[in-house]
């Protein structure tokens, strides 16, 4: 009998759930729960693998190309016997076996996604596909992390999860939106068809420690800029029409902001706390730039008891820090 899963108008499963691994009911040898991470390496989901690991029961594998993300990430795990790396790209197939998979693979910066759009489409069609085929086989549950970009320039404000999207399918953007709304058919499909179990979080624009310095997006480029160069400009785009909301997983140990706020108030705000003689410039937005974002967490809060903890001015701060550390930069104060 098919595991009866409500998901409103996405009911419709026509075969349970594939079993996972014997080893999972065994009487006297508890195994313990083999967890693999794509994209590990990266900001996300080397502070998830850190939550992972905190359990004695978890064994965590992670995959990564390196694209963006760095071994340096998961330095203090390198070595642990509960803990394994491997080089991998989710493009190409992996047999392996597992419990549990956080599929994270995916560049999810601007600038990082659009440098090869064709190869940012694979990832997430064919990575996804892989991924799904992976959980299909061994019975294993699987979360994706998509994105806010799911619902390209929205219409809808605040934005809820079952609002819909209003996405460019040929924009220079739309190899990430396209794609990750294709990988959530795709895990939608899997389960509706295969029985897989499956989880979605759509992420908001995140800032925390481990960010890449040259990351591009908006909080980390404005800390990094009042740091390097007292002289250098932060450039915020014409938007002062422009609201987004900072909001990370409750997974991970990154940064927590629901606040809205427009690009010129944060630059004012970093330049106030970090470097009042910085210059802000405002220039004129990329092509298919949103124009106003903020979730709904109304379900997020309700289901997962989740809620921002970390209000922009103590996040600046700790972003401040870590970027001070790993360029060697100390405060003048
Ligand atoms: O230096 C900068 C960088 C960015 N910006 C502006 O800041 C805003 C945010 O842009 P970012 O580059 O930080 O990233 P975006 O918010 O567009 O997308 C990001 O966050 C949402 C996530 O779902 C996506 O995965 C991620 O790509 C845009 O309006 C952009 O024009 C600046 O004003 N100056």
């Amino acid at each position: 009998m098919a595991q009866q899963i409500s998901h409103g108008e996405n009911d419709g499963i026509t075969k349970p759930p594939p079993e996972p691994s014997p080893l999972r009911k065994a009487k006297f040898f508890q195994a313990n729960m083999r967890i693999l991470v794509t994209g590990g390496a990266g900001f996300i989901g080397s502070h998830l693998v850190d939550r992972l690991m905190q359990n004695e029961k978890n064994e965590v594998i992670v995959l990564d190309n390196y694209f963006t993300g760095s071994k340096d990430n998961l330095r203090q795990w390198i070595g642990h016997p509960r803990f394994e790396l491997i080089r991998h790209d989710v493009t190409e197939p992996l047999l392996i076996e597992v419990d549990q998979i956080y599929h994270l693979a995916c560049p999810a910066s601007p600038i990082f996604y659009k440098y090869n759009p064709v190869k940012t489409i694979k990832t997430n069609v064919i990575g996804t596909l892989n991924m799904l085929g992976l959980a299909k086989r061994v019975g294993a549950r699987i979360l994706l992390t998509s994105t806010s970009e799911v619902y390209g320039d929205p219409l809808v404000h605040p934005q809820t999860e079952d609002y819909w999207g209003n996405v460019n399918p040929i924009g220079v953007r739309s190899c990430y939106d396209e794609g990750k709304r294709v990988a959530e058919t795709l895990m939608f499909d899997y389960h509706r068809q295969h029985g897989i179990e499956i989880r979605i979080a759509r992420i908001f624009n995140t800032y925390g420690p481990r960010m890449n310095i040259d990351d591009g997006r908006v909080v980390s480029n404005f800390i990094a800029q009042a740091i390097r160069c007292p002289e250098r400009r932060q450039e915020a785009s014409a938007t002062s029409l422009i609201w987004l909301t900072r909001i990370s997983p409750c997974f991970a140990d990154s940064i927590l902001n629901a606040s809205e706020f427009t690009m010129l108030e944060l630059a004012e705000t970093v330049k106030e706390m970090i470097n009042p003689k910085v210059k802000i410039i405002t220039v004129e937005n990329t092509p298919d730039d949103p124009r106003q974002r903020k979730p709904d967490i109304t379900k997020a809060n309700q289901l997962l008891g989740w809620e921002p903890k970390i209000k922009l001015h103590e996040g600046i701060p700790l972003m401040e820090g870590d970027f001070r550390h790993r360029l060697g930069i100390p405060r003048k104060d």
